[in-house]
């Protein structure tokens, strides 16, 4: 067997699989934010508070495995070669797994998060587990812990109406909002100070 190596197309896949998935975290939770103003609030006093995106799965399927040999798992035959899909959106909706599934309440990961992915106990799978788990997890949650930091910390964010951001979700390999988002926002003042003074 050969193996031809295409730098340019492994480079255009990293980017498109590290760019959407890595956008469409920030503005799912950017939506959340704006829907709860109290957690907005408290990320904003708290710069190492928590934010996973665990409502809104960005990769809800994860991506498709094969399983290498005959296996049972929770009562089921798998054969070998049968293509295997996790259900991630479903795992983290799951009331059995998570104490009112579907509140956000980013106060959970408190203390979860602390042993690395392995350690979220097969709960929080955003990132797949295993050795074919998302090798980019490391840099996507420091590039969104930044992200995330800086628009919370330099601007004032608000809806651009009474209504809740509509949290309505599209289809695809990566989950986009149905509609994307719109926000309003001004530069915080302690922010236009510091300009200033560059
Ligand atoms: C929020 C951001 C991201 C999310 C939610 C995410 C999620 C995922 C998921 C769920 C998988 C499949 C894991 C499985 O099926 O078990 C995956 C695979 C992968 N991800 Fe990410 N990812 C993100 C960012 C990135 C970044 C920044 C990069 C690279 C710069 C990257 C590169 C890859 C690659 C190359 C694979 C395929 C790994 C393999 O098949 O062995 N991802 N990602």
């Amino acid at each position: 067997m050969r193996i031809k190596f295409e730098p340019e197309r492994s480079v255009q896949t990293l980017l498109s699989v590290g760019t959407d998935t890595s956008a469409a975290t920030i503005e799912w939770t950017m939506s959340l934010l704006l829907n709860h103003p109290d957690v907005l609030k408290k990320a904003r006093a708290e710069t190492n508070l928590i934010l996973p995106s665990r409502l809104y799965s960005t990769v809800p399927l994860l991506l498709p495995h094969e399983s290498s040999d005959d296996t049972t798992i929770g009562g089921y035959h798998v054969p070998r070669q049968t293509m295997l899909v996790v259900n991630a959106w479903a795992i983290h909706r799951d009331p059995k797994v998570w104490d009112d599934p579907t509140s956000f309440k980013p106060e959970r990961f408190e203390g979860l998060m602390k042993g690395g992915h392995e350690a979220y106990n097969y709960k929080f799978v955003q990132f797949g587990l295993g050795r074919r788990a998302c090798p980019g997890a490391g840099l996507a949650d420091r590039v969104m812990g930044l992200v995330l930091a800086a628009l919370i910390q330099c601007f004032e964010w608000e809806r651009i109406s009474e209504e809740e951001v509509d949290m309505s979700q599209g289809t695809g390999i990566t989950m986009p909002k149905a509609k994307p988002l719109e926000a309003m926002c001004k530069s915080r003042h302690s922010l236009s100070t510091l300009l200033s003074q560059l």
